[in-house]
């Protein structure tokens, strides 16, 4: 369990993924953040100075469910929803700036933090999506992910659309994560699981597949 920060930022050094320079961009995102947020509530303040466990670590976990061989570039891009202040999808950029990872946000001034950052990692294959989701064309993705963005029945339903029955939908869900699960249909649950988070030993992360064919939600 990765219980402060320096569990955080040493759990982080060891991931394959990481390199000095996916930790400069880290190290550069965090301290944007806090001075971003002194201007706009992106995160709680109370989770600043646990900034690497809370936000950091917590969404780079993610990256742990995804074999290379699904998320390699050719299979989609990555598509993370309700980006807000950039968790988990600017991580997932930051340490894998090769992959195309696309941020769903429909509020302007978050939209143009995320750019900014953007712009300031050096990320060209991140982009933001600055609409709702509901507007987003569609087309399908490799990944789909979403934290603290709404109850698993209702993401279900509205980003369906965006998935096969090969995209990974990785779903940070806190402490409800059993009884959102236990609450779908069998059919749909079945392809979904709970995994234990990292950072939180009270909170589970969603991890699965769903065949937007076979069900109806
Ligand atoms: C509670 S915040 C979570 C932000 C981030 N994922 C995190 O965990 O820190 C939810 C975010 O989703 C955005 N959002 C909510 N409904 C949306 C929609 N239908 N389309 C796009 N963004 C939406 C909100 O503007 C907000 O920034």
């Amino acid at each position: 369990m990765i219980a402060n920060e320096e569990q955080a930022r040493d759990w982080l050094a060891g991931r394959p993924e990481m390199t000095p320079e996916a930790m400069e961009r880290l190290e550069k995102l965090v301290a944007m953040l806090a001075e971003e947020n002194e201007r706009q509530n992106l995160v709680a303040a109370a989770t600043i100075p646990m900034v690497w466990q809370r936000h950091i670590a917590d969404s780079a976990q993610l990256l742990a469910h995804v074999p290379r061989e699904t998320w390699n570039g050719t299979k989609g891009p990555w598509l993370d929803l309700g980006t807000g202040a950039g968790f988990p999808g600017l991580v997932i950029a930051a340490m894998r700036p090769g992959h195309e990872v696309l941020m769903v946000e429909s509020r302007a001034r978050r939209v143009e933090w995320l750019n900014r950052v953007i712009e300031e990692l050096a990320l060209p294959k991140a982009q933001v999506l600055g609409q709702r989701l509901e507007m987003v064309e569609t087309r399908t993705v490799a990944v789909i992910s979403a934290r603290a963005f709404a109850p698993l029945d209702k993401l279900l339903k509205i980003s369906l659309r965006f998935s096969t029955r090969d995209t990974i939908w990785l779903l940070p869900k806190g402490r409800s994560a059993g009884q959102e699960l236990e609450a779908l249909k069998a059919s749909v649950r079945e392809g979904f699981h709970v995994e234990q988070s990292l950072t939180d030993q009270d909170a589970g992360l969603i991890v699965g597949h769903l065949n937007p064919k076979g069900v109806k939600l």
